[in-house]
C-alpha cells in the first residue's frame, strides 16, 4: 500500500496522543539512508536528545547507535546507520557497509530517509539493500528546503511507482510537528510486546562512547571540508575521579588521529586556536550531557593508512 500523506497534515501536541493506548508494544526501527540525507539528526529528534552526532560532512556517521524513545504504551528503538558508501572500497567504508547491512536484516521497520524531490543512483542502491518482507516507510526529508511545496507531488507519485513502500512520508527532521507525527505513524508497524529498555533509557552507547563522538562531532564542525572523513578520535582514559566540590567528576583524555601532519595542523589551528575550540564545546557538551564535571585533554596523532589497515580500522572500535 502507498499512501502519500500530505506535507501540511501535522498532529500537533503530545507524541503520546499519535500513538495507541494499550497493551505495550515495542520494535526496532533502522534509520537508512545514503550519506548527508539527515539521518542523524532524525534520530536525534525522535529520541529528544543528541545521540548521534551530525555534520554537514557527509559520512559522519560510523556506528550502529540505538537511540530509545518511549511514547505512551509504545518504545520504539532506533538504529541509526552509516551513510551507505558505493564509491570507495577502502577497509573502512567496508566496515561501515557491513553495520548497515547487519542492521536492516533484523528490524520491524525500516525509515529510508531521502532529500525530498531528489532520488539518485546512491538511494537506489540502499534500496536495493533492503530486505523484502519488513516494511520500508520512504521519508522525504528536508522539505523545508523546497521552495514550493506543490512541486514535490509528481515526485512523491513517482515514488510510489517505484517501490511497494508501507507509506511515504513527506517531512523535515528540524520540524518538531513532524517529528511528533512521525510516532504516529510508525507505531503501528511495532509488535506487541514488553519494553526491552526502561522508560526513561534514551541509548545503549556508554558514556565512553558518547565522549568519542562528541569531539568527533566538533572535529568535524570546526575543521570543515579541509579534513578528510578518515579522522578518527579515540577515548584512552575515561575516569571518575572523587571530587569535594562537585557531585560527579570525570576525566577524559582522547586522542584524535589522523593521517597527515598537514592534517595534524589543520587540527591543532593557529596557535593551537582550533583544538582549544574543539575542546572547549565538547567539555562543555559532555557536562550537559552528563550532568558532571568534566576535565578533557585532547592530543593529535599522526597514524598514516589506518583507514585502509583492517586491523587498525578494529582496533579503532569498528566492526
Ligand atoms: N534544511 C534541513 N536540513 C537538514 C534536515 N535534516 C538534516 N539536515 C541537515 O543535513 C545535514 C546532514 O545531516 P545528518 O543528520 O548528519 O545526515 P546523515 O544522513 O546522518 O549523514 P551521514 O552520517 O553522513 O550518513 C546536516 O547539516 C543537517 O543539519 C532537514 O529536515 N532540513
Amino acid at each position: 500500500m502507498t499512501e502519500p500523506i500530505p506535507a501540511d497534515t501535522t498532529t500537533p501536541g503530545d507524541p503520546a496522543a499519535a500513538t495507541p493506548a494499550g497493551p505495550q508494544r515495542c520494535g526496532l526501527i533502522a534509520i537508512v539512508g545514503k550519506p548527508n540525507v539527515g539521518k542523524s539528526t532524525l534520530l536525534n529528534a525522535l529520541v529528544g536528545q543528541k545521540i548521534s552526532i551530525t555534520s554537514r560532512k557527509a559520512q559522519t556517521t560510523r556506528h550502529r547507535i540505538t537511540g530509545i524513545r518511549t511514547v505512551g504504551a509504545t518504545q520504539f528503538v532506533f538504529a541509526d546507520t552509516p551513510g551507505f558508501q558505493t564509491r570507495h572500497g577502502t577497509a573502512l567504508n567496508r566496515s561501515l557497509n557491513k553495520t548497515v547491512l547487519g542492521t536492516v536484516g533484523d528490524v520491524d521497520l525500516v525509515l529510508f530517509v531521502v532529500e525530498a524531490g531528489k532520488f539518485n543512483s546512491a538511494d537506489a542502491k540502499v534500496l536495493e539493500l533492503l530486505k523484502p518482507g519488513i516494511p520500508i516507510i520512504l521519508l522525504a526529508n528536508k522539505l523545508d528546503e523546497l521552495n514550493r511545496r506543490g512541486d514535490v507531488a509528481p515526485w512523491l507519485g513517482e515514488m510510489g511507482g517505484r517501490h511497494d513502500f508501507a507509506e511515504i512520508v513527506p517531512m523535515s527532521a528540524k520540524n518538531s510537528k513532524d517529528i511528533e507525527r512521525l510516532f504516529g505513524i510508525c507505531a503501528k508497524y511495532l509488535p506487541e510486546q514488553p519494553w526491552m529498555y526502561a522508560e526513561d533509557e534514551l541509548t545503549d552507547r556508554s558514556e565512553k562512547f558518547l565522549a568519542s563522538e562528541t569531539v568527533r562531532e566538533k572535529l568535524f564542525r570546526f575543521t570543515g571540508d579541509e579534513l578528510p572523513y578518515t579522522s578518527t578520535v579515540i577515548v584512552e582514559k575515561f575516569e571518575e575521579e572523587p571530587s569535594p566540590k562537585h557531585k560527579r567528576m570525570v576525566r577524559i583524555a582522547a586522542t584524535i588521529v589522523v593521517e597527515r601532519d598537514s592534517h595534524k595542523a589543520m587540527v591543532i589551528g593557529d596557535k593551537g586556536e582550533r583544538l582549544k575550540r574543539i575542546g572547549m564545546e565538547s567539555r562543555q557538551e559532555l557536562e550537559k550531557l552528563m550532568d558532571c564535571k568534566v576535565f578533557l585533554e585532547i592530543w593529535v596523532k599522526v597514524r598514516s593508512g589506518w583507514a585502509d589497515d583492517e586491523a587498525r580500522v578494529r582496533s579503532f572500535g569498528y566492526e
